[in-house]
């Protein structure tokens, strides 16, 4: 069990794969932990340092009290990867975690040499929205919310799986502060100019069913850097790596071939 002490706070990782290869990286959704990238893992190619993390007040990192803010999640990845001595990584950040990493690479361009926006936008939701969801889970806890999230999370078909039990699961497990805290960071980020500054590879990934971070939302997104890329992926909700492990896989590699970064 990896943990760092990072200004304090406890961060659950995974650092696993060629240590001296180059290093990738992931950043998970709201409401999800590290496990959101198991069935992607072994699809991808050999020789890369491979990265994961639970973010503050998620999976088995520790819970401090919220409301957080984006700069607070940026600098927590920042502190873990000034830490790990990992330069020049590629990023992948779903949804919450896309919004990182464009935070990170505006910050800390040696952090970020190609970044992956999935399933996320430069500003997700209203801030009304997020105080609506706020309120709703601290007057109910997740479960209070976990069918109307399974249905943006994942297409119809997914729902009569044995999986989507057990990702209901992981979602209603997360600590309730974690979940508000994170809520508050997206509802205060607004990332439309610092990410239309930026210059670096990146792709688009969506899903054709998220009622989370709809395809319209990402491609406008990742529109914002010239040159970028853009893949959807059809039939899967907001978690594609979960739906589609093998469509996001072979996704991911043509990046990362493309991106020279194996
Ligand atoms: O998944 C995220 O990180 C935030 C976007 C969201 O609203 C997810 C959900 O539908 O619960």
């Amino acid at each position: 069990m990896l943990m760092a002490n990072l200004n304090g706070l406890r961060v659950h990782y995974t650092d696993q794969g060629d240590p001296d290869g180059p290093a990738l990286v992931f950043a998970n959704s709201l409401g999800t932990d590290l496990r959101l990238w198991d069935q992607v893992l072994p699809l991808l190619p050999a020789g890369l340092r491979i990265i994961r993390y639970d973010k503050r007040g998620h999976g088995l990192t520790e819970v401090t009290p919220g409301p957080y803010k984006m700069g607070t999640l940026v600098a927590d990845l920042e502190g873990l990867l000034d830490h790990l001595k990992v330069r020049d990584c590629l990023l992948v950040g779903l949804s919450i975690g896309g919004m990182i990493a464009q935070g990170l690479a505006v910050k800390r361009m040696d952090l970020v040499r190609a970044m992956v926006l999935s399933n996320t936008g430069a500003k997700i939701g209203t801030a009304d929205m997020w105080d609506e969801r706020i309120a709703a889970v601290r007057a109910g806890g997740i479960e209070a919310l976990a069918d109307a999230i399974m249905q943006r999370w994942f297409s119809a078909p997914f729902h009569q799986t044995d999986a989507f039990h057990a990702w209901r699961n992981m979602l209603v497990r997360q600590p309730l502060e974690g979940y508000a805290g994170c809520s508050a960071a997206i509802s205060g980020t607004d990332f439309y100019t610092p990410t239309s500054g930026l210059r670096l590879p990146a792709l688009g990934i969506a899903g054709s069913e998220d009622g989370s971070t709809p395809p319209d939302l990402v491609r406008e997104t990742i529109d914002l850097i010239p040159g970028s890329k853009f893949e959807l992926i059809r039939g899967a909700g907001h978690l594609p790596c979960v739906e589609n492990p093998e469509d996001y896989a072979r996704i991911l590699t043509g990046f990362i071939r493309d991106t020279g970064h194996v």
